[in-house]
């Protein structure tokens, strides 16, 4: 993430595919057409959200990228070889895979759960272990109290984690994830986007993601894939573009009225917004960090209203005071977002 923003830039990946698909279609043995002729590619470093209404072939799409599910014409390449004709055990492990309930394996503590492809690839105890450890913390899990423990000894949010940090353990290039945050409450649900996202930014991981929620979507992903059922592909934007210019009616329906509140949402205070630091009265009470509060303007918006001085001190990572957060600087972010969506690419 560069420094001098607030929080992560919404990107315009222009990197080499990673998983492409040309023209691949899924007609189920009943004649369920689940995927029409889908044309799209998933960008390195990129996360790419599938979208849309229930039964409109999310979850076919995503499983025919590892071959859970197998494409009835077209043709699906992972790095640029054919996957159809990939050895589907082989593929798995270089493809990780979340789904919404995890499927934790229940009689494994989360140590060995994490350690399971490690252990299946030949690493040793020693390497697998410190693998584990070092997974375990980057998803917000101490090491020393969560790896003795079974799934059953976990809340719902820390199980999701363990899933995260298992498809992780190989450092596999590519991650798909089904429905991955669905079964957490609302609050765990946003901290896990939140330390997800940042996590998939460090890492780099190239990540296919399925919700069927526009928010998550749009807050999630560098592009945003919109389908319709039937399996059409309606849209293929980034977020702004999606939520200022729906490209079709099944678009529109589907991101219903909230659009501009979401558009919004997208906007994020960046350092030019803030008062200069000289500003700032010292000692800062309660100052916020760059890059992790200030997320959005509407968490500014939330910093700002919980003070009462009508200005909150902003902090780099390493504890220096770098600027003054005040209201024209959250006016100045909405604007800019505004100013983007009326210029996004129809
Ligand atoms: N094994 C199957 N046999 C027959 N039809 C299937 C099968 N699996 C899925 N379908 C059908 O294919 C279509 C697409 O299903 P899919 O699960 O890919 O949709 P989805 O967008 O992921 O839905 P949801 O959001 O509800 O999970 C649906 O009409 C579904 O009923």
């Amino acid at each position: 993430m560069p420094a001098e923003t607030v929080s992560p830039p919404a990107s315009s990946p222009v990197g080499t595919p990673v998983i492409e698909f040309d023209a691949v279609r899924k007609v189920y043995p009943d004649g369920t057409v689940a995927v029409h002729e889908l044309s799209l590619d998933v960008r390195e470093h990129e996360l790419l959200a599938l979208v849309g209404p229930s039964g409109c072939g999310k979850s076919t799409t995503l499983r025919m990228a590892n071959r859970l599910v197998e494409p009835t014409g077209g043709r699906i390449l992972l790095e640029g070889t054919d996957v159809t004709h990939a050895d589907p055990v082989a593929l798995r492990r270089r493809i990780g895979y979340v789904i919404q309930n995890v499927g934790l394996f229940p009689h494994r503590t989360v140590g060995q759960n994490v350690g399971t492809v490690p252990r299946l690839l030949g690493w040793d105890k020693k390497r697998t272990a410190a693998r584990t450890a070092e997974l375990l913390a980057l998803v917000g899990l101490d090491p020393d109290t969560y790896a003795r423990r079974y799934p059953h000894e976990l809340s719902g949010g820390e199980r999701q984690r363990v899933g995260v940090a298992r498809a992780l353990a190989t450092d596999p290039p590519v991650l798909l994830m089904d429905e991955p945050f669905g079964a957490v409450d609302p609050a765990g649900r946003r901290r896990l986007q939140a330390e997800f996202r940042r996590i998939q930014q460090e890492v780099g991981t190239t990540v296919m993601f399925v919700t069927h929620d526009i928010e998550e979507a749009v807050q999630l992903g560098d592009r945003v894939a919109v389908f319709s059922v039937g399996g059409h592909l309606e849209q293929l934007a980034e977020p702004l573009t999606v939520l200022a210019h729906p490209a079709s009616d099944p678009v529109r329906e589907f991101i219903g009225e909230g659009a501009p509140v979401r558009m919004l949402s997208l906007a994020t205070v960046q350092r030019e917004d803030l008062e200069p630091a000289d500003r700032v009265v010292e000692p800062a009470p309660e100052p916020v960090t760059l890059g992790s509060t200030l997320t959005t303007a509407f968490e500014a918006i939330a910093a700002l209203s919980s003070r009462a001085t009508g200005r909150v001190p902003v902090v780099d990572d390493a504890g220096t005071v770098v600027g003054s957060l005040t209201a024209e600087g959250i006016l100045a972010a909405l604007r800019r977002t505004a100013d983007a969506a009326q210029t996004a690419d129809a």
